[in-house]
């Protein structure tokens, strides 16, 4: 199955694939989509919404998807997030990680 393009919502995703291509990154400077190289044994660590905002930006969700494989495709993830619903406080506001990730992702859609 694929994924349309996002940010994940928490604070840090560690991903294992099994090799059938599909996930891509989006490079800005490229202005491209790149394919994420499997690597057996490693484990692609992705910065999520949360991160981004607590960090104040130094570290920035990677905007990301799956295309529709063309045979069996496995990938096995751990989200590490806040519980589903619960407020995060970052600085000025109040908001859910939900609507950082949908800010996050629309921000890459219009650059
Ligand atoms: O299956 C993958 O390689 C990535 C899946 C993904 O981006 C996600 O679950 O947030
Ligand atoms: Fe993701």
């Amino acid at each position: 199955m694929g994924a349309g393009a996002h940010v994940d919502q928490g604070a840090l995703t560690l991903l294992l694939t099994d090799g059938e291509p599909g996930l891509q990154v989006w490079s800005a400077e490229q202005d491209d989509w790149i394919d994420v190289p499997h690597v057996p044994g490693v484990i692609v660590v992705n910065v999520g919404a949360c991160l981004q905002e607590w960090s104040g930006g130094r570290y920035s969700a990677p905007l990301h998807r799956v295309l529709p494989p063309r045979g069996d495709r496995r990938s096995v993830a751990f989200f590490l997030r806040p519980e589903k619903g619960s407020p995060r406080v970052s600085p000025g506001e109040r908001t859910s990680r939900q609507s950082w990730a949908s800010e996050t992702t629309e921000r890459h859609a219009n650059a």
